[in-house]
């Protein structure tokens, strides 16, 4: 498995989702943001987390228009994986790539704390480490992850088996008092209709290492890894 990790001004995260892959068993490559190719063999696209432009406009509204934006469109319009986490994920609504936007959080107030997510489904090159229905404890940390769409898009998302995880209580209930920014549904994560693209607000690749709190993380990048693994 290649993973490229795209770098914009502002990112913040791109080390740790890259030591997360290779933690995984994926060989990494960084990529700038200005660049208009992927490096030959790429297998996964990474938008990483953090403050692409200072969060300028709307957060990852002008990294959407970046250069690289275009070769990432093409990849995922071949099959290509691509996985977009915070800063990531926003990226990926405000290019186009999913549906929706990710408006501030309901009370207005960064959130940084641990979260409780269920996985939604577990037959996905994304998830299939997991088991569905299964809840895995992540970290948030973000100021604006309130998913938001026309009804007409939730309507779509939801028939198709789209959600990819919700925000939920250490019980696996989705509550109110369990959703960190007044997502609708709430929705902590999307594919795309090829489930190819997986956007999402929490940082997997924070819990990857029992030494800093937990591993509940690494069935992303392991499903990634040895998913593509077992598919090839
Ligand atoms: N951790 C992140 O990627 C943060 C994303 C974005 N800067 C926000 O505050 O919503």
């Amino acid at each position: 498995m290649k993973a490229a990790v795209i770098v914009f001004p502002g990112s913040n995260r791109d080390h740790d989702v890259a030591r997360a892959l290779r933690q995984a068993g994926a060989t990494v490559v960084s990529v700038w943001h200005a660049d208009h190719e992927l490096p030959a063999g790429t297998d996964l696209a990474v938008l990483p987390g953090g403050f692409s432009y200072g969060d300028y406009l709307r957060c990852g509204a002008i990294a959407g228009r970046a250069a690289i934006m275009d070769a990432v469109r093409a990849h995922a319009a071949r099959g290509g994986l691509v996985l977009g986490i915070c800063n990531g994920f926003q990226i990926l609504c405000e290019s186009g790539l999913l549906p929706g936007v990710l408006m501030r959080n309901a009370d207005l107030h960064f959130v940084c704390r641990r979260q409780h997510l269920l996985v939604e489904r577990a037959d996905t090159p994304f998830t299939n480490r997991y088991a569905r229905g299964q809840v895995i404890d992540v970290c948030i940390a973000h100021g604006e992850g309130n998913y938001a769409a026309d009804a007409e898009t939730f309507a779509r998302l939801d028939g198709e088996g789209r959600v990819a995880f919700r925000y939920c209580d250490a019980s696996g209930t989705v509550t109110r008092e369990a959703n960190p920014n007044g997502s609708f549904s709430a929705i902590a994560g999307i594919y795309s209709e090829r489930f190819n693209v997986l956007g999402m607000m929490p940082h997997p690749e924070n819990l990857i290492d029992n030494l800093v709190g937990g591993t509940d993380g690494r069935g992303l990048f392991d499903s990634l890894v040895a998913g593509l693994r077992t598919a090839a």
